[in-house]
């Protein structure tokens, strides 16, 4: 039965050979990427029964981030828009090392996604899911998503689901001041939220140590749970007034993109399979740095890898 639902867009993700410039190459490698169905396949890969749920043009293109999807066990409730009125989003991603950094071109605007509305999703597997995800991108991308995300945020509610958000702020999709305004009409819906610090000082307006901001965060929007995530830094959550730290785990990076939802996939999967905040933690931590060693948004990794993550494992194993 599904326990994790999580609902947004998926691009198709084109991206040249490592080395290789936009301008120049003549290869464009096509993946699966987005948000919302990134921690899906994490969590799924991580034991955890997953759906996506999203909107997508019935073409060849919208069946193959289906397909994609699918092949890591990701349960897929997805509305099939008329192929000759809406498209699939697209991005272009330029893998850059210092000092040139890695750079993403957009090509999203009135994709399918842009007119979903509620009734066009299975909302019925509300009354036995016990989680639902979704970022700040979703209710970036038009006011049908806006609405949809409000919506299903408290139908979730109503179900007796928990409910968490990523902020994850995009300044090529809107300006702080829309994104903030969005937000926080959304909050009082959300029991868990994930504040990147970086997020939580542009889009906020807050200040101060992570802690302070989880602090301020929770008292002000009730949030049961915050977590804050600093990048190389490590995470802070906060539970019930309680504080738990974790620093990163080292990774050898092959692709930075999708870690920030692996991170979230690690927290939410370990959470499902019984494991409490701090464990969540830790789970989170590892499997954001495995995801940076593998290519593509998605964290492919395995429960025994994390596992060995965090007990300090590595290395060859034969
Ligand atoms: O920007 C968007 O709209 C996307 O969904 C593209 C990316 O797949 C994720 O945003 C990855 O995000 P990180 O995990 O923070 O690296």
């Amino acid at each position: 039965m599904t326990a994790l639902v999580t609902f947004g867009e998926t691009m198709l993700r084109l991206s040249p050979p490592h080395g290789e410039r936009l301008e120049t190459t003549r290869e464009l490698e096509a993946r699966a990427g987005g948000a919302e169905s990134n921690v899906a396949v994490g969590a799924a890969r991580l034991g955890v029964d997953a759906a996506w749920f999203s909107k997508l043009p019935d073409s060849p293109l919208g069946r193959r981030i289906v397909s994609e999807l699918r092949s890591h066990g990701v349960r897929t409730g997805v509305s099939w828009a008329d192929p000759e009125t809406t498209r699939l989003g697209t991005y272009y991603l330029e893998h850059g090392g210092e000092p040139r950094g890695t750079s993403v071109i957009y090509d999203r605007a009135d994709a399918a996604i842009t007119t979903v509305t509620p009734a066009e999703l299975p909302t019925g597997v509300f009354e036995t899911a016990e989680r639902f995800h979704t970022t700040g991108i979703t209710p970036a991308l038009s006011e049908s998503t806006a609405e949809t995300t409000r919506a299903l945020l408290r139908a979730a509610g109503e179900a007796g689901m928990s409910r968490s958000f990523d902020l994850n702020y995009r300044s090529k999709l809107w300006s702080p001041e829309a994104a903030r305004e969005a937000y926080e009409e959304l909050f009082g819906e959300i029991d868990l939220l994930f504040a990147p610090y970086r997020d939580a000082r542009t889009v906020l307006d807050r200040e101060g140590k992570a802690i302070e901001v989880a602090h301020g965060l929770a008292a002000e929007f009730d949030f049961e749970t915050v977590v804050v995530t600093r990048g190389e830094k490590g995470a802070i959550a906060l539970r019930e007034g309680e504080v738990h730290r974790q620093p990163v785990f080292e990774a050898e990076t092959v692709d930075a993109i999708g870690t920030g939802d692996a991170f979230v996939a690690g927290f939410l999967a370990k959470r499902l399979r019984g494991g409490d905040v701090a464990d969540a933690l830790e789970w989170a931590a590892a499997t954001a740095a495995l995801k940076r060693t593998v290519g593509g948004d998605l964290a492919v990794v395995t429960p025994e890898e994390v596992e060995a993550v965090v007990d300090g494992g590595g290395g060859i194993d034969r």
